[in-house]
């Protein structure tokens, strides 16, 4: 069944807010406005799925398309317990944002299903994934909605999604999903995109604080593709050292730093971080209150809020999860004068070389990896810059000057379309 969230965290409600605020500050058109507030086009999906004991189950799953304005929707599909059409809804909003921040021709979507993938075998997963794309492939379509990996989704998952659009296209559609394996017109570099692309933005922030990262202690909540590919990449290219992560099952702590390679062979031997030799146990909770230069939320919506906010003590938050910290917590960490690297812009990296992944497959041909890199870096400074200028022009925290940057260009494509 599908569980809500608690009333304050409702990520929709707390998308809405964050544009109702963007909205005031720059007398946004009323009509440009309450477009913005709703979600274009929602498909709601009963899937039933024949599980290995032989009997069917039945899964609910959702594609949201929230707006497609500037180009067509783009957003992951998750697979998640805890997911609601809420959240979906929230998270396609939240797209749309990005794609316009990254100044990306997308909108915004996603997908999601209320399973737990830990308790299904492979085949069950593939069963469902392919039931979920003959479901709600009517709504999708290179011109109309790209769907992507988000949490608990992977490369193999995407590989099924695109061979099941293909068969009902009757032919090779790869480019309707991103997030592939190299092998299907996946594109190099996506695999650790989104952490690089954070990683950039903490370099540029640095920059503006005056700020020397090097040696430094970093936490990440979350050791997932984000988490995990973060903790490699705050070492190998920022020289930082990490102290503390954590996954579903807990954290774990070592001031010298925890070596990545060895974490990583921990975790696929037990499933977990929680155990690692020579490193103490610490709550998720905890964890996002230590004493480090920078924390990196890099799992669930709404963990930095009201209640934690005010005991957080790091000085830059590098959001790489979607919606980690809620309105109530943006208030207090701006007048605490922590730098926050809003979501919008922080994670966005996987969405950007999503979109390169778009482009090579739409004309055949595939770029070597420094060259993803590459033009990774310049998007993600460009957008740095403009998000930090937007901020600055109307006095106002990281995550509203996105917001006004997005808001205004979404905003500038439905006038120009004779939308509004
Ligand atoms: N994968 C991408 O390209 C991408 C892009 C943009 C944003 N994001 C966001 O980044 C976040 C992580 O995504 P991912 O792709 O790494 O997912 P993932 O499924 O690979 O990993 C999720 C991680 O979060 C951990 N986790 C789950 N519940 C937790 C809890 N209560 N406390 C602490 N950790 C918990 C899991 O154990 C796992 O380690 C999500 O918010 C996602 O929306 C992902």
């Amino acid at each position: 069944m599908q569980t809500e969230a608690a009333p304050d965290h409702n990520p929709f409600r707390i998308a809405r807010k964050q544009l109702d605020e963007a909205a005031d500050i720059i007398q946004l058109d009323p009509a440009a406005h309450e477009i913005l507030r709703w979600p274009l086009r929602e498909l709601h999906v009963t899937i039933p799925v024949k599980m290995d004991s032989g009997c069917i189950k039945i899964f609910h799953g959702f594609r949201v398309q929230y707006n497609d304005a500037r180009g067509p929707n783009k957003g992951g599909v998750r697979f998640h317990p805890d997911e609601s059409i809420d959240t979906v809804r929230a998270l396609a909003a939240w797209m749309t944002w990005k794609t316009a921040v990254m100044d990306l021709p997308l909108g915004g979507g996603k997908g999601g299903v209320i399973c737990d993938t830990k308790s299904m075998s492979n085949d069950e997963l593939e069963r469902l994934s392919r039931a979920y794309i003959r479901q709600v492939g009517r709504m999708l379509g290179l011109e109309k909605d790209v769907p992507a990996p988000d949490m608990y989704t992977t490369p193999q998952i995407m590989a099924w999604m695109a061979d099941e659009y293909s068969f009902m296209q009757g032919n090779n559609e790869f480019g309707v999903v991103t997030g592939k394996p190299l092998e299907l017109g996946g594109s190099a570099g996506r695999g650790d995109a989104t952490a690089r692309g954070g990683i950039y933005c903490v370099r540029e922030a640095a920059e503006l604080l005056g700020m020397n990262l090097s040696g430094m202690k970093a936490a990440i909540q979350g050791y997932g593709n984000v988490g995990s590919n973060t903790h490699k990449l705050a070492v190998e290219l920022l020289g930082m050292r990490v102290v503390c992560v954590s996954d579903s099952q807990g954290g774990i702590y070592n001031p010298e730093g925890l070596d990545h390679a060895e974490l990583m062979t921990h975790k696929q031997a037990t499933g977990s971080v929680t155990g690692f030799p020579g490193a103490l146990p610490v709550a998720n909770e905890e964890l996002l209150e230590l004493d480090v230069a920078v924390l990196f939320p890099a799992a669930l919506e709404s963990v930095i809020n009201g209640s934690n906010a005010g005991n957080i003590k790091a000085i830059l938050i590098a959001e790489l999860a979607n919606g980690p910290a809620t309105p109530e917590a943006d208030k207090i960490l701006y007048s605490k004068g922590i730098h926050v690297i809003p979501d919008l812009l922080c994670n966005a990296g996987g969405v950007t070389v999503s979109y390169f992944e778009m482009v090579q497959n739409s004309y055949g041909y595939y770029w070597e990896e420094e060259d993803v890199h590459r033009r990774l870096e310049k998007k993600m400074k460009t957008a740095f810059r403009k998000v930090n200028e937007t901020a600055r022009k109307y006095n106002v925290h990281n995550r509203l000057g996105a917001y006004i940057l997005a808001v205004e260009r979404v905003a500038d494509a439905m006038k120009l379309r004779g939308w509004v």
